[in-house]
């Protein structure tokens, strides 16, 4: 099997200052977990590397720079999930460390449970070693101005659900399996413990070898609705190809409970799908030593890539 993957950087609307950076991180998340699948390793490496650097990444809503409560704190959710046995591990509402992408790794496989949260979660970092990350450092100036500016009366909150920038990866490794992982910060000024899609099975993300896997980002309590990943997982097995099913779930989800959202998609043949039904979501893919990566609707720039490419991507 050629190896595949795809990235996401959230499906919200994407500002012009952000745009640059948002692309080169989405662009430098798939160069490094397609460098992980070309040396032999797994779809569950690569998701999760790639969704790493985009955590440590300030431009998007997970890890550093991750959108602020109604107290103006960090609380995160994330999940990854293995294709080949159906493992998975999430955590949500976590504060204080920097990757919970890894969290969320460390609890599909070291742990018998799937989901952990909030203080439960932090105590299990503590177990695992995991180097506490003062909530201050994954605050940026932008995630405190916007948490700041909707605290405003007059302001409009659908207006600061717009840059965000929730991140994911799916793959396929030369052994056939795949693997999906999600990231976020949430939505900005949203109640302290609430938990939204990326943290729950099939919504935020899932993974099956025997269809493929699918990572989710947009409005959470719609994705929840429909249970996004899994519908469109759903569609696959019926026979639909990963960009036929993943505009079936998302017509669905607008339809249905008039929400919006993007996914990554990748099936067990390696064909892949980038969609989204807002106006914009960073993405990027590497098949067959081609870069693809986009923001708008039918934009799509394509670059080869070779090993200098992607060692240039090691360095962050
Ligand atoms: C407004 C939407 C499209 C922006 C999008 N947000 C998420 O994906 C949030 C995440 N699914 C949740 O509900 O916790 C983004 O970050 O780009």
């Amino acid at each position: 099997m050629k190896p595949v993957i795809v990235v996401h950087g959230g499906a919200g609307r994407i500002f012009k200052e952000r745009e640059e950076g948002s692309r080169a991180g989405v662009v430098r998340a798939a160069l490094r977990g397609y460098g992980i699948l070309k040396q032999g390793g797994s779809a569950l490496d690569a998701v999760e590397e790639a969704v790493r650097s985009m955590e440590d990444d300030p431009h998007f809503n997970a890890g550093c720079g991750s959108v602020l409560n109604e107290k103006g704190e960090v609380e995160m959710d994330a999940i990854i999930m293995d294709g080949k046995n159906l493992d998975s591990g999430a955590v949500s509402a976590v504060k204080n460390i920097a990757n919970p992408i890894k969290l969320a790794r460390l609890v599909m496989e070291k742990t018998k449970h799937m989901l952990l949260t909030d203080h439960g979660a932090h105590l299990f970092a503590q177990a695992m070693g995991i180097p506490e990350t003062p909530g201050e450092k994954l605050i940026t100036e932008r995630s405190r101005e916007r948490w700041k500016k909707n605290l405003e009366p007059d302001s409009n909150p659908q207006e600061f659900q717009k840059d965000l920038g929730t991140v994911g990866a799916v793959a396929i490794d030369r052994e056939g399996n795949v693997a999906c992982a999600t990231s976020t910060g949430g939505l900005s000024n949203k109640l302290i413990g609430r938990v939204g899609d990326t943290a729950c099975i099939g919504s935020g993300g899932y993974a099956d070898n025997r269809s493929g896997a699918a990572s989710t980002t947009g409005h959470g309590e719609s994705i929840m609705k429909v249970v996004l990943a899994r519908l469109i997982l759903y569609h696959m097995e019926q026979g639909m190809s990963p960009e036929m099913a993943a505009d079936t779930a998302l017509e669905y989800m607008k339809t249905r409970v008039g929400g919006l959202g993007g996914v990554i998609v990748v099936n067990n043949s390696g064909e892949w799908a980038a969609r989204f039904s807002t106006k914009q979501m960073s993405w990027a893919t590497v098949k067959d030593d081609q870069l693809h990566y986009g923001i708008y609707a039918g934009e799509r720039d394509t670059k080869p890539v070779d090993e200098a490419l992607i060692s240039e991507s090691e360095g962050f």
